[in-house]
Formats: structure tokens, C-alpha cells, sequence
């Protein structure tokens, strides 16, 4: 038996220590050591400020400890008084960086990618082919002080009376706000934060891009009743059972219609869809150009949700070429179907990539676009996927940590990244988009 008393952990929750902090670090918070050693996760602070920092998760065995700046001792220069009223130590735990001007945020975006690539795969920015520079969305390079409104997606957490919210850091408590400032103006004005939300969990307020689409999708509490609905917009309005996670339509359409690249999609609910206005439009732009699919070429859509970029690149190689797209989601699989309907050669599959994948028994193809979730592609995919033979592949990333990761597979794999571009589609946030265009190391065969 082990002695219980000799090993207990000690915790450090509420312990305050001033720090000078360090650089920033993966997930929105910078690095700072205390005199005897412990690091630090420190959020609400930048780097080179002076500050109390109290430790919000942890205990004397942790490896790190995480922590909130409470008192700013010396200020950094790139501080700004934070615009929105819900952010801070212990409160709203959507945006990271409202404490921070707008290009410094991305900048701070920009180390991280670089110190992922360094650390993970092993390359320099220019062993990436990138410059350096994370790009912001086109209209959202605001004064400091001014917040873009881009969640075109919001999830409100409902607390116990009813009030619309948005969870606190790491907690599932329930910071109620009465308006979200990253919130798209479509999502405001559907007027969630002004009205309680008795029995339900949650409530998702959507406004989809170009259409004019407003969605609300309700989450009762175990047992709980569906309120009456009357919002401010015409919206359709579904109903989560929380029983099996099943989506029932209340009024209105079961999907959103979603528009980019000059192509209308239908999202269903669950269904992935982009969350800032420019971003579908944004990451179609940055693979074609990365891509450059020819007439009649072969290509994969891998992680393809309603089918973005299989629209895309199946536009560009015509009628004589190809697209397989794979998508583990049966719903966003039937809405990739119905999208692409008009597109005779183009086949979604439904399944996970890695088992749908070496069922296909594809040997080779022209062009690769893979969009996976946070976790990545790993090892196996990457591995497969280099097998190929591809022309190019495109690799869409949401997840720094994940894409260097895979890099460093591509390259073990015999695939270079030829350019690496990153794009600002989630200000205010630690959140960052890349994507990478990778091609063989090995110059392709000629028949000569
Ligand atoms: C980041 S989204 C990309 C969707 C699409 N490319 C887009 O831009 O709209 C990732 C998608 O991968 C799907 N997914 C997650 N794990 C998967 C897996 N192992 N195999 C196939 N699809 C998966 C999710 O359902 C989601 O639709």
C-alpha cells in the first residue's frame, strides 16, 4: 500500500508570485519562472512586464503551473486597456490577446508558429518558405482598441438563471455577457444576450456568410423544456437532444447556406464550416494558388466536412479529372454530396481517413488538400499520403503544434514545405491559420 500522507500534492491554487515574464507561448499565455524555479503559464500579461502572477491550476509535484496576471507591476509597451468589459483574470475565456495591440497579437501568433517549427520539425522560417508575417483578414486591420466582429459561430453557455454566456478559461462556469464583441453583427443582432434561456444548456447563434442564414440551435438540460422562440430575425431554429446528441428541426431549414469561391454550401448542424466571414474564401484562395491544379488532374480532399476545397479544385481540373474527398461526419458527408451534386467526377466517402484511406487502394494522384481537426494527420496518414506520389499537397492547419508535427513526418517522408502562409482569421484569440504547400524533395520523374 502506499503511504497516502508522504506523497499527497500540495496545491498552489491562489498563490501569488511577482515574476518578470518570459516569452509568449503556445495557447495564449506567456512564460515566467518564480525564484525557486516553478514555470509559470501566465495569461493576461505580455512579454517583459512585471507582474503578480496567482496561480489558478496546479500544486508543488506540477510540472508547470498555470496563472493569471492580477496586478501588472511594470506594464509592457504593447499594452492596451482591454476593449471588451469581459475580459480579465477569472472572466470570459473566448479572446486571449484584447490586452494587446492588434499587430503585436500577430506577431506573438508568428513567434509561436515559428518556435513550433523550430521545436517540431526542425525547420527555420525559411526552411518553410515563410516570411515571418501573419496576414489579417482583408477590413480587419483596426486601431488598437478596435475589435473586428468576426464569429460568424457563437456557442452561449446558458448559467443557472437562464443568461446567455460564454465560458470562463478552462472551467465551465459561465461568464454571462450582454454583448460579445467578436460576435458578426448577423450573430448580435439575433439578440441571445438579451433575453434568458430557461432549461437549456446551451444556445449556438450562427449567421452564415452571403446568404443572410440565421440559425439557432438549442441545447436543453437534461430533462429541460424547450423554450418558446422569438427572436428579433427570422432564423431557423433545431433542437439538440442531449440524450444522443441528435438534431431536430423546431422551424425553419435543418442547414445554413454558406458561400465562398462563388458556390453555395449547405452546413448542417454539427456540420464544420469555417468561423470567420473571410476565411472560407481566404484558404480556397491561398490552396489554389499553392496547388495550381491543372485540367484533367487527379486530386484527394482529406477531412473535406461540406466539401470547400473538393468544389474548388474539381472547378479547376474539369471534367477530365477527379476528386475523391473523405469525411468522417455522415451529416457533413450527405451536405458534401448534395453541394457538389453538379459535379459529376467528383466521390465523397464517408469515414475516418485512416481507415477509408488504404481501402480506396489509390496508388497515386496529381494533388493533395488535407484539413484535419486539431489533432492532425500523424505518423500513418502522413506517411500514406507521401506515398502518393502527389504533385503537391496543401496542407490546412488550425493547430501550429499539429502542422509541425506532420512536417516533420512529410519530411522523414521525402516532403518539403515549398511556401508556408498564415493567416489572422481569429482576432483577439491565440487561434491561427496556416497553410502549408508542400511538394517532393526529389524533382518529379520526366519520361525522358
Ligand atoms: C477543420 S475541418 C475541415 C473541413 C473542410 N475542409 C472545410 O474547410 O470546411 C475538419 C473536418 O474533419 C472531419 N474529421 C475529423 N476527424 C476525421 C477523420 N479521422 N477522418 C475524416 N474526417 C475527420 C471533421 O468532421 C471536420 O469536418
Amino acid at each position: 500500500m502506499q503511504n497516502a500522507s508522504a506523497s499527497a500534492p500540495v496545491s498552489l491554487i491562489g498563490q501569488e508570485y511577482e515574476v518578470t515574464v518570459g516569452p509568449v507561448a503556445h495557447g495564449g499565455h506567456c512564460i515566467a519562472r518564480t525564484e525557486e524555479g516553478r514555470v509559470l503559464f501566465v495569461r493576461h500579461t505580455l512579454p517583459g512586464e512585471r507582474v503578480i502572477a496567482r496561480i489558478t491550476e496546479g500544486d508543488d509535484d506540477s510540472r508547470f503551473l498555470r496563472a493569471d496576471a492580477v496586478r501588472i507591476v511594470e506594464a509592457a509597451k504593447d499594452r492596451i486597456e482591454a476593449p471588451c468589459p469581459f475580459s480579465g483574470p477569472g472572466r470570459c475565456g473566448g479572446c486571449d490577446w484584447q490586452h494587446v495591440k492588434p499587430g503585436v497579437q500577430r506577431r506573438f501568433k508568428g513567434e509561436v508558429i515559428a518556435e513550433q517549427l523550430r521545436r517540431l520539425a526542425g525547420l527555420t522560417p525559411e526552411e518553410a518558405g515563410w516570411d515571418g508575417t501573419v496576414v489579417p483578414a482583408p477590413g480587419d486591420k483596426l486601431p488598437a482598441g478596435e475589435v473586428p466582429a468576426w464569429r460568424t459561430r457563437v456557442q452561449y453557455a446558458i448559467d443557472a438563471e437562464g443568461r446567455a454566456g460564454l465560458r470562463k478559461h478552462r472551467s465551465h462556469e459561465v461568464e454571462p455577457v450582454d454583448h460579445c464583441m467578436i460576435a458578426a453583427p448577423g450573430v448580435s443582432e439575433l439578440g441571445v444576450e438579451r433575453r434568458t434561456w430557461p432549461q437549456l444548456a446551451s444556445v449556438e447563434a450562427i449567421a452564415a456568410t452571403g446568404s443572410g442564414d440565421r440559425q439557432v440551435v438549442l441545447t436543453p438540460v437534461p430533462g429541460g423544456r424547450l423554450p418558446l422562440v422569438e427572436l428579433d430575425k427570422p432564423v431557423s431554429v433545431l433542437r439538440v437532444d442531449e440524450r444522443d446528441d441528435s438534431v431536430h428541426r423546431v422551424h425553419g431549414r435543418g442547414f445554413v447556406r454558406e458561400r465562398a469561391d462563388g458556390r453555395t454550401y449547405r452546413v448542417g448542424a454539427g456540420g464544420f464550416w469555417q468561423v470567420h466571414p473571410q476565411a472560407a474564401d481566404t484558404l480556397v484562395k491561398a490552396v489554389m494558388q499553392g496547388l495550381m491544379p491543372r485540367k484533367g488532374e487527379t486530386a484527394l480532399d482529406l477531412y473535406c466536412g461540406v466539401g470547400l476545397f473538393a468544389g474548388a479544385i474539381a472547378e479547376r481540373v474539369g471534367d477530365e479529372g477527379a476528386v475523391l474527398g473523405i469525411e468522417s461526419s455522415k451529416r457533413a458527408v450527405e451536405d458534401a454530396r448534395h453541394n457538389l451534386r453538379d459535379l459529376e467526377r467528383v466521390r465523397i466517402e464517408q469515414g475516418k481517413v485512416e481507415q477509408v484511406l488504404p481501402r480506396t487502394r489509390i496508388t497515386s494522384t496529381d494533388l493533395i488538400v488535407l484539413d484535419p481537426p486539431r489533432a492532425g494527420a500523424g505518423k500513418r496518414t502522413v506517411t500514406h499520403l507521401a506515398s502518393l506520389a502527389a504533385r503537391r499537397i496543401a496542407y490546412v492547419a488550425c493547430d501550429p503544434a499539429a502542422l509541425a508535427r506532420d512536417l516533420g513526418y512529410f519530411r522523414e517522408a521525402g516532403y518539403r514545405p515549398r511556401t508556408l502562409r498564415a493567416f489572422d482569421l481569429f482576432p483577439m484569440t491565440h487561434h491561427v491559420e496556416c497553410v502549408a504547400i508542400l511538394e517532393p524533395v526529389k524533382p518529379e520523374k520526366t519520361d525522358a
